[in-house]
């Protein structure tokens, strides 16, 4: 049987003005539904190619991607993906914003009333009920990021992406919603995919981290299973052993086995 998302033996070369770039080789991944795993690496390493390629915005030139025994040829609103810059339309509201989505996915087989709904659900699952008609200027970094999150979870996708979503954000707003994305994902049972550079996120959220060796032709070098138990608590877990283990194990992988060539 396959995995939910099963990815086996991808490989996505570039095409550049300086000839071909050989970025993934060899990626084998199974990820079960209602996991979470975070892609890490140093920076140009892949992650977000690797990413890319669930979400259909990238072909792989070898090798092949399923998500629920199909293969991944396209986008699609199984695969919503969240990207560090929240990418919202400036002159409409938060609402607004939100429906569009749902109107993308839903529109055509539910009544109005029944998408505005969802738009509103979404939005109060993040916590910004309070900011249904504000438009993107007028709210925070942070709060944009929220309706991003929204944006995507209203359109009850398959698997959730999320490219760097709290990267562009200040530690404390950063902390905050990463807590407010585990409460949301125990709730909703999504399957994520998020890229980050956070060996404390990385540890915080995941089931697994996928460890990616530094490119050209980056590979997966190794999978962390992080065996926390949740819901997790980010104070208690600062002195947990098994955390303290975990976090230990990405910062060798990264900093000692796969040190950086710049940082070297
Ligand atoms: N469309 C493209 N054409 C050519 N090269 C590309 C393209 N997209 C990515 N690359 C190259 O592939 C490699 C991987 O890029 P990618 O953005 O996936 O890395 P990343 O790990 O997400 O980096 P960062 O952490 O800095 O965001 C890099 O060397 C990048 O320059």
């Amino acid at each position: 049987m396959t995995a939910f998302i099963d990815i086996t033996e991808a490989e996505m070369v570039f095409n550049t003005r300086k000839g071909r770039f050989h970025a993934l080789r060899d990626i084998n991944l199974k990820i079960d539904q209602g996991e979470f795993i975070t892609l890490i690496g140093h920076s140009g390493c892949g992650k977000s190619t690797l990413l890319n390629l669930i979400a259909g915005l990238l072909t792989p030139t070898g090798g092949g991607l399923i998500c629920d025994g199909r293969e991944i040829a396209a986008p699609g609103p199984d695969r919503a993906v969240v990207f560090q810059n929240h990418s919202l339309l400036p002159w409409l509201s938060c609402t607004e914003n939100v429906l569009l989505a749902v109107e993308s996915v839903f529109g055509g087989k539910e009544p109005r009333k029944k998408l505005e709904e969802r738009a509103r659900a979404a939005l109060d699952l993040v916590g910004m009920s309070h900011a249904l008609t504000k438009r993107p200027h007028e709210i925070s970094g942070g709060m944009k990021q929220r309706v991003g999150i929204a944006r995507a979870l209203a359109m009850e996708p398959k698997v959730l992406l999320m490219d760097e979503p709290f990267g562009a954000l200040d530690a404390l707003t950063r902390a905050h919603l990463q807590d407010e994305l585990l409460k949301i994902v125990a709730r909703t049972k999504s399957t994520v995919v998020m890229v980050t550079h956070d060996v404390d996120e990385a540890v915080l959220l995941s089931d697994r981290i996928v460890m990616m060796t530094n490119g050209p032709a980056a590979t997966i070098g190794e999978v962390l299973k992080v065996d926390l138990a949740r819901p997790r608590n980010r104070v208690e877990l600062a002195e947990d052993p098994d955390y303290v283990h975990a976090r230990k194990a990405v910062i060798d992988f990264l900093y000692t086995r796969h040190k950086h060539a710049e940082a070297a």
